[in-house]
């Protein structure tokens, strides 16, 4: 009996493990068929949401913000009414992405070089700021630096490069902004930019993902602790948006692109207008109520890839009715 049982269950699996591989190859196939239907459920809005206006007469600061997410946040802000400063290290692509955005919008892009692991160098940027604009209303922290690599061929200064950015990066512009915006008796909202696997760790990534863990552990502790001076702090957890600063360095080659697509349950890649969004909502005055927040934003990958049943997501109508017959008839235990 129980032979026959085993025997019959190891002919289902089989059942089931080929059509999952059929399943598997019309899915995963060139044609790209479940991310583009299932994406059609799903399309993105590539618009500015909020009322136009919604930030006129408010100065933003957006780290990172000549390339990538940071640049799609500033030609939204940009957009919606703000002043933007732009800061990293590379003045000369600051300053194309500002003339762009700026000539767009109409409203002011400065471009302020900063390189972010420098606390010097962060309280000259702010010094510059305060000259141009005075300080902040929005600061989003979305600089950063990354790549795979297995963690036994990381070297020190490979580990002190990303979590300097990172963490240390975070810190120094947040704790610098901070202070002075006290001191002003200004509130701002502040908003840092992290990723799924900041909750979850992640193998191959491990100085940003311990990084960023960092950032979101500083984050709300001074949501907690700077709410009484006006500031609000809060964490977007983006998952794969397609930007040349990203997908360089963790799929050089982008052969991992469409298994990361397929275990989407949304079915596509995010866009930078959408996150973009989603950070100009949380850094308005709509959101005023909103601190201490991580928000995560990412088509439902990180529950997807977190349930250890999703794979029965591959499982057939009919193999579905030969499992539940299976399942009815095993009585006790
Ligand atoms: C199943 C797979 C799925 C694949 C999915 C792909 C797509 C996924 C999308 C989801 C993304 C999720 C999270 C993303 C998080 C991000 O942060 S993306 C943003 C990435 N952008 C950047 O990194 C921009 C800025 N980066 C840089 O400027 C550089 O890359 C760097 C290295 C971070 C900093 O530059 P620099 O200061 O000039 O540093 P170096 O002097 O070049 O290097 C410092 C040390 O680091 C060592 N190093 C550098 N590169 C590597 C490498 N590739 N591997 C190992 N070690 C490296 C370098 O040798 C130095 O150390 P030593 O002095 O000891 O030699
Ligand atoms: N794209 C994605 O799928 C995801 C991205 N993220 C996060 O989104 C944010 C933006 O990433 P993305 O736009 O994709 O990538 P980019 O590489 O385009 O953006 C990173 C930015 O950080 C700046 N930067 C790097 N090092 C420093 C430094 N030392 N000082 C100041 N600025 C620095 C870079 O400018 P410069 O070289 O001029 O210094 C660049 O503009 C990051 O925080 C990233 O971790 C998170 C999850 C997914």
């Amino acid at each position: 009996m129980a032979a026959r049982v085993v025997g019959r269950a190891g002919r289902l699996a089989l059942v089931v493990r080929s059509s999952a591989v059929r399943l598997q190859s019309r899915l995963h196939g060139s044609t790209g068929l479940r991310s583009g239907s299932q994406a059609n459920f799903f399309p993105p809005l590539e618009d500015a949401m909020l009322p136009s206006g919604s930030f006129n007469n408010r100065m933003a600061l957006i780290t990172g913000g000549g390339t990538g997410l940071g640049r799609a946040m500033t030609a939204t802000l940009s957009q919606l009414g703000a002043q933007c400063i732009i800061a990293s290290r590379k003045l000369d692509v600051l300053q194309r992405t500002a003339e762009e955005i700026s000539s767009q919008t109409g409203n002011k892009v400065h471009a302020v070089q900063c390189d972010v692991r420098d606390p010097q160098a962060v309280s000259q940027c702010v010094d510059q700021i305060e000259a141009l604009t005075g300080l902040p209303d929005v600061i989003i922290n979305n600089a950063a630096g990354n790549f795979v690599c297995p963690s036994e061929r990381l070297s020190p200064n490979a580990w002190k490069t990303i979590t300097d950015i990172v963490l240390n990066g975070t810190a120094f512009v947040t704790l610098e902004l901070g202070k002075r915006l006290i001191q002003n008796q200004k509130g701002a909202s502040f908003l840092a930019i992290t990723t799924i696997y900041a909750e979850s760790g992640s193998g191959f990534v491990v100085p940003s993902a311990s990084a960023k863990a960092g950032v979101e552990a500083l984050y709300k502790s001074l949501a907690a602790e700077w709410g009484r001076y006006g500031h609000r702090f809060n964490i977007i957890q983006p998952g794969p948006i397609r930007t040349k600063g990203a997908f360089s360095r963790l799929d050089p080659t982008g052969a991992f692109e469409k298994a990361m697509i397929d275990r989407i349950p949304t079915g596509r890649l995010g866009t930078p207008a959408e996150i973009a969004n989603l950070a100009a909502y949380v850094s308005s005055n709509y959101a005023s109520w909103m601190s201490g927040a991580v928000i995560r934003f990412d088509g439902g990958e990180y529950v997807s890839l977190a349930g250890e049943f999703n794979e029965l997501r591959s499982v057939t109508p009919d193999q579905w009715k030969l499992l539940e017959a299976m399942i009815r008839k095993t009585k006790g235990s």
